[in-house]
């Protein structure tokens, strides 16, 4: 599996959040950080898009994310991922820059997750993608870490 995220993570707490999770997950997640685009924002959107598509093997099957996209509930994002790896092409996950994610990416993606409809921070959603991740995949092993409390 794959994410190809826009942004270089620098700061040292979020590294450590994600490598909390990343070093955990079985397949692997390999991140793919890309430089943040310049010129006038529809610049940075197209010249990023390239880049993301560029960096994402053609026969991907793509999930974006996407604050407009499907909504799950965490087993239901267990379900969907068991789903999608089924089909036998590699997973790869995309994260946008500070001015999101271009069309072209949206029309390229074979399914949109959004984690409600809040606008986050792209290096919360890099961070909040892994642990949700790694969460999918306990609850797929039966894994205690994810405990259904509600009723
Ligand atoms: C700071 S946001 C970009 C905001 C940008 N103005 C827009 O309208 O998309 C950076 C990236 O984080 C991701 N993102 C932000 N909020 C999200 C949410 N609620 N659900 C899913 N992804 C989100 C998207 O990939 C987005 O491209």
């Amino acid at each position: 599996m794959r994410l190809v995220a826009v942004g270089r993570m620098k700061d040292k707490a979020e590294l450590a959040l994600v490598e909390r999770y990343l070093k955990r997950l079985r397949p692997r997640l390999d991140i793919v950080e890309l430089a943040d685009g310049r010129g006038s924002p529809d610049e940075i959107k197209r010249r990023e898009a390239q880049a993301i598509l560029a960096a994402c093997p053609p026969q991907a099957f793509l999930i974006v994310l996407d604050e407009a996209g499907r909504s799950f509930s965490s087993p239901g994002f267990s379900e969907a991922m068991a789903e999608w790896s089924a089909l036998g092409r590699p997973l790869c996950f995309a994260i946008g820059g500070a001015e999101g994610l271009d069309a072209a990416v949206i029309e390229r993606s074979d399914a949109k997750l959004s984690f409600g409809t809040l606008t986050w921070p792209h290096m919360l959603v890099r961070i909040m993608l892994v642990e949700q991740i790694y969460r999918a995949q306990a609850i797929a092993a039966g894994h205690p870490y994810h405990r259904s409390g509600r009723p």
